[in-house]
């Protein structure tokens, strides 16, 4: 039986604008097919901020020039981003596999996400989209009912909601394309967060931590393993301090201990090693890979990257 692996792209293997995008993406398609050459069963999802920021911007702001504008919510804006970027990785990706002489259909599963409406994350928002505004700019937000933040020397950004992914509404979707042997992309941006309510899916103003939701899909699709693609090469604990150290091979339980012991930043590297970690304890002989792309090929034989075994 093939191995199953879901691989999670980090800014690096997208790049922020569009002529970046379709650079970095045939380099992260290089190694999504030697993935696939060497007999995985791949499920690829990806980071979004920039992009949905971009194109929230785009919406809200210069939309604004068309007669019949409307303002265009935060999930509508996320769904855009799944598809603009999936369309840029399926093709990358059918078309490195085509230089190879692998015929594969690539898709991308626009994947809605259901989250909780009483989550705290709705009452602190931490996920920084879009451009910066001046003061003026930030104040409208404010009365708009938006958070807006101020990173000194540079100005103020839109803040939103981060909560937790609870359940993948397409994950049968993503799992009949697997099993058929096909390359899918799916979550992206974390998934188009929605509330359910009865019957109903409701948009939610929010972006979800790509991250967490890489490890909900490996774990709704059996993974074996759970693939974070990064900038950096390998975790460090200490980090930036004269007792800097890199990881390489860790337990679950170290894993669990670094953790508590507050190496990892918050909003980066600790929800790659939430995400790893709860996949991981689920199941007997799972295990996660934590590198940059150029050394993933590596990784996977133990040889570069942080890896966490259960
Ligand atoms: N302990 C740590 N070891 C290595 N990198 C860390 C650590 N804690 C925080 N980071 C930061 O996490 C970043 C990677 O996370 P992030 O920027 O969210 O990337 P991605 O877009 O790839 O998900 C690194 O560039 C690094 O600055
Ligand atoms: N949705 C999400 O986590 O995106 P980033 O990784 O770009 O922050």
């Amino acid at each position: 039986m093939k191995k199953r692996v879901v691989v999670a792209l980090g800014h690096r293997a997208l790049g922020t604008t569009l002529p970046e995008q379709k650079v970095a993406v045939k380099n992260t398609a290089k190694s999504i097919a030697d993935l696939i050459e060497e007999g995985y069963q791949v499920v690829i999802t990806h980071s979004n901020a920039p992009q949905v920021g971009m194109i929230h911007t785009a919406m809200n702001e210069f939309g604004k020039a068309h007669d019949d504008y409307t303002a265009a919510p935060m999930s509508v804006c996320s769904a855009m981003s799944q598809g603009y970027i999936g369309y840029d990785l399926q093709n990358g990706i059918r078309e490195e596999l085509l230089n190879r002489g692998i015929y594969r259909t690539v898709s991308t599963v626009l994947t809605q996400v259901i989250v909780d409406p009483y989550d705290e994350a709705f009452y602190t928002p931490t996920k920084v989209l879009g451009r910066y505004m001046t003061a003026e700019e930030a104040n409208e937000e404010r009365k708009k009912g938006n958070y807006v933040v101020e990173e000194p020397g540079k100005g103020f950004r839109r803040v939103v909601s981060a909560p937790n992914p609870v359940k993948i509404v397409e994950l049968d979707a993503v799992k009949a394309l697997l099993d058929a042997d096909q390359v899918v992309i799916a979550c992206g941006g974390g998934g188009i967060p929605v509330l359910e309510q009865d019957n109903h899916l409701k948009g939610a103003s929010a972006v979800i931590e790509k991250d967490l939701t890489a490890g909900k899909l490996a774990e709704g699709v059996n993974a074996d393993e759970l693939i974070i693609l990064t900038s950096v090469e390998q975790v460090c604990i200490n980090l930036g301090q004269p007792n800097e150290e890199k990881l390489g091979e860790i337990s679950l339980q170290q894993a669990k201990t670094y953790m508590e012991e507050g190496h990892f930043g918050i909003y980066n590297m600790y929800p790659k090693f939430r995400a790893a970690v709860e996949f991981i304890e689920k199941a007997d002989g799972r295990s996660a890979l934590i590198t940059s792309f150029d050394k993933m090929k590596e990784g996977l034989k133990g040889k570069a990257g942080t890896v966490i075994k259960g």
